[in-house]
């Protein structure tokens, strides 16, 4: 904030002014004026002071609006007492809450604005404002943050879940904090949006070097598009090798997903067994097996541009032995998934034997045998960061922010929905990744618009389907529109969407 201040001729306070505006339209847009009592609850710094900028304007829209200041400090800032006295002017004057005794009754049909602790917390809530935190967490009324749900840090992990305010929406202000996106803080946030408020962005950007929020416009970029003269081999060949008895299905996937994200050619090495279902569902790929149930030589004949390797392969001793002895061998690049992440998790000095910018798409279960147990998200990002380094390999941690993670960089993806939590969804974002590396895309591109697209898929089929009839499938169905997507322009949507 102070670089914008500094930077531009706007002051602190027309800073809070506009932002607290914006959310104060925000909630004003959706009541359109109703008779609904609304609870502002402001701390002393400027979050409160946002509460107070929020509680004048709907004084003046004629809310039935009750403030209260949460008297846990008299280090009072200036454009929070500027306001306080502004508010005071046009309306009665904020209630003080010193104590329990003041808490006001707060029924469920009401409305909480939290205003008490933003981005200036620096140790968790205590006394009579843990109380009131909980107070107001017991009444399940609809709160909306400010900022942030009061009681969760920006930057480190919350140690009392209790002294955090349970938020239904919260409005933060410019981008999306990192503690959003952590798995960790997902019951103290519902629903979130970034409002803008005009911040120096490449002042954020500046303190924020390694954490990119994946969006649509980040991965235009990244498109390789095609001309008339293009030709299928131009666009690599792609080789899935995974598979046994039982689990013929997940290579399949893969394959089918290679295929479908363009790779000019697609292979499958797997066993014996899967032959003719891979034949017949993917007609167009080529196929080459091993022994009869299990892959157990890897002495396959095609010669790839890029390698995706693991879906249904299975972890017996053979299939490992195997294993060791191709990654001593090959120099293609790789993209690793499910079982031949656990037989490296089993035998780490295989890691060595790993092409640079190997991609590593594990989900919960497979990083934690790959890096060890955390304490919280925030080892785990550390953890994940040091592995990527020392390796030197991509890093595609799966979850409902999926983090591509290269050395120091982090990038957190924004599409995807519960519906891709379904059998097989990892196996075909395995193919994409690997058909994409095909095409030409550097790894670290293929994974980031690979995961982005994979989440896309899910996002736009919810439009017509449902969570639960979403299937790996699906995502291949939907890639198209995914893809087409890019290139749609959203209409220019008001302040207020
Ligand atoms: N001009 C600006 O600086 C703007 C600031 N904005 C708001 O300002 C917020 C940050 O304001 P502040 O830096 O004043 O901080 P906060 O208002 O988040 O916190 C208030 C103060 O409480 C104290 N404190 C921290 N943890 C505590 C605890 N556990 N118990 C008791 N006291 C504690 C701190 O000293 C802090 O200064 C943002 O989150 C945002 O809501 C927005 O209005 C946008 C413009
Ligand atoms: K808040």
């Amino acid at each position: 904030d102070k670089a914008t201040i500094n930077n531009t001729k706007i002051t602190s306070l027309e800073l809070m002014e506009h932002a607290a505006t914006l959310c104060f339209e925000w909630l004003h847009s959706r009541l359109q004026g109703q008779n609904i009592k609304i609870h502002v609850f402001c701390g002393i710094g400027n979050n409160g002071g946002d509460g107070l900028v929020i509680a004048r304007h709907l004084f003046q829209h004629g809310y039935n609006v009750n403030c209260y200041v949460v008297n846990f400090s008299d280090k009072r800032s200036p454009e929070f007492l500027t306001n306080y006295n502004r508010l005071k002017e046009i309306a009665e004057w904020p209630k003080i809450i010193n104590d329990e005794g003041d808490f006001p009754e707060v029924d469920f049909e009401d409305i909480v604005i939290d205003a008490i602790f933003g981005i200036g917390l620096n140790r968790k809530p205590s006394g009579f404002t843990k109380k009131l935190i909980q107070y107001i967490n017991n009444t399940k009324v609809f709160t909306l943050a400010i900022d942030f749900p009061s009681g969760m840090f920006g930057d480190k992990s919350v140690t009392d879940k209790s002294s955090v305010l349970r938020a239904g929406h919260t409005l933060t202000f410019q981008t999306p904090k990192l503690a959003f996106l952590l798995p960790e803080n997902n019951e103290f946030l519902n629903t979130w949006e970034v409002l803008d408020i005009g911040l120096d962005t490449n002042f954020i950007e500046s303190l924020l070097p390694t954490t990119h929020y994946i969006t649509k416009n980040d991965v235009i970029p990244m498109y390789q598009s095609r001309n008339k003269w293009s030709h299928k081999g131009m666009f690599g060949h792609s080789l899935i090798i995974g598979g046994s008895f039982g689990k013929i299905g997940a290579v399949t996937l893969a394959t089918k997903a290679a295929l479908k994200i363009g790779s000019g050619l697609v292979s499958a090495y797997l066993p014996k067994c899967g032959y003719q279902i891979l034949q017949i569902s993917v007609p167009e790929a080529m196929v080459e097996v091993d022994s009869e149930k299990l892959l157990t030589y890897y002495n396959f004949k095609t010669k790839p541009t890029v390698i995706g390797i693991g879906p249904g392969m299975g972890t017996t001793d053979k299939t490992a032995v195997g294993f060791e002895a191709f990654l001593k061998e090959n120099k293609t690049q790789l993209v690793i998934d499910a079982d031949a992440l656990n037989l490296l998790s089993k035998n780490e000095s295989l890691l060595q034997y790993l092409p640079n910018k190997s991609v590593l798409t594990p989900h919960p279960k497979e990083l934690q045998r790959l890096l060890g147990v955390w304490k919280n998200d925030y080892e785990k990002l550390e953890k994940a960061i040091s592995f990527s380094t020392k390796y030197n390999v991509i890093l595609v941690i799966k979850g409902a922010h999926t983090t591509v993670i290269d050395e120091q960089q982090l990038y957190i993806n924004s599409t995807g929905n519960p519906a891709l939590a379904t059998g097989g969804s990892g196996d075909v974002l395995t193919g994409i990744i690997t058909g994409l590396i095909a095409q030409g895309y550097q790894p670290l591109h293929a994974a980031i618009f690979g995961v982005y697209l994979h989440g896309k898929t899910a996002d736009l089929a919810l439009q017509k389907t449902s969570y639960e009839t979403f299937t790996a499938t699906t995502i291949l169905d939907y890639l198209a529109e995914a893809i087409l997507d890019l290139f749609h322009q959203e209409e220019i949507a008001d302040s207020e969407a």
